[in-house]
């Protein structure tokens, strides 16, 4: 080939070199942006910047408009990376992570929710990872949804304390690489937090009906008291006795 002859080689890496430059130069315009959101947020009266409900929206419309080669899994963990990140430069934060038996699953459930600027903290049981929260300012917990766990861990959430904020995976599909059910914790994020599903603890002594909405998430059952964590869509209580323990925007369909 002489240098006449156009390399069409050469063409296409110039064509991915104009676009990787406008998405990094896009990138830094969005860190630009946030300086404005961290002056008008007021993020400092609750100590935490993360706001699941917007998330969900964003997350949705990448989820609807997705095509080509690129795996929606990859566009997912590429912008849940951006928006952790710049969650994490707003108000710094730790993510609490339940490491039981299934550790490595839940350090790259972790690791695909927030990349690698939000540092993490591992916990043994799930108690522990409530525990942190609690007692952090704007740290957020991240719990395995484990049907029939050794204890109730969500007998210490709600009130003024942690809830649940978020369901992961938010986007599930065959072959996800990140797909381990979980709960994201946080405590109270402040006025205009709502949730599409709530999500309650209800006690009873085991015959106890519960309407074909509520979704049973997790149960466990001592000297014959059934306590259960359950989801239902709004904001109506499942039963006379539920515990209101936060709630979480419905994740998608599985693709
Ligand atoms: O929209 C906000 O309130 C933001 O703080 C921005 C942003 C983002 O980076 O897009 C970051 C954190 C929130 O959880 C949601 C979105």
């Amino acid at each position: 080939m002489n240098d006449a002859t156009p390399d069409p080689l050469t063409d296409i890496r110039r064509e991915i070199d104009r676009i990787d430059e406008a998405m990094h130069r896009l990138l830094m315009e969005r860190g630009a942006v946030i300086d404005r959101l961290i002056a008008i947020k007021r993020t400092s009266q609750t100590g935490s910047a993360f706001r699941p409900g917007r998330e969900a929206d964003m997350m949705r419309r990448i989820a609807d408009r997705h095509e080509g080669r690129l795996p929606l899994a990859t566009a997912e963990h590429l912008w849940r990376t951006i928006i952790a990140t710049f969650t994490h430069v707003q108000a710094p934060f730790t993510l609490h992570v339940e490491q039981g038996p299934e550790a490595l699953a839940m350090h790259d459930l972790a690791r695909f929710h927030v990349g690698f600027d939000v540092p993490l903290e591992g916990h043994a049981i799930p108690g522990r990872v409530v525990e942190a929260v609690r007692a952090s300012t704007g740290d957020l917990g991240l719990v395995r949804l484990e049907p029939q766990p050794a204890g109730a861990w969500w007998d210490a959430l709600g009130g003024e304390g942690p809830q649940v904020m978020a369901r992961l995976p938010f986007l599930p599909a065959e072959g996800h690489p990140a797909s381990t059910p979980a709960l994201v914790i946080a405590r109270p994020l402040g006025p205009g937090s709502t949730s599409e599903v709530s999500v309650w603890a209800v006690h009873d002594d085991g015959d106890l009906h519960l309407g074909s909405k509520v979704e049973i998430l997790a149960g466990v059952t001592r000297n014959g008291v059934r306590n259960r964590l359950v989801a239902v869509p709004g904001a109506e209580a499942p039963a006379p006795n539920a515990l209101p323990l936060g709630g979480y925007a419905q994740p998608a369909a599985a693709r």
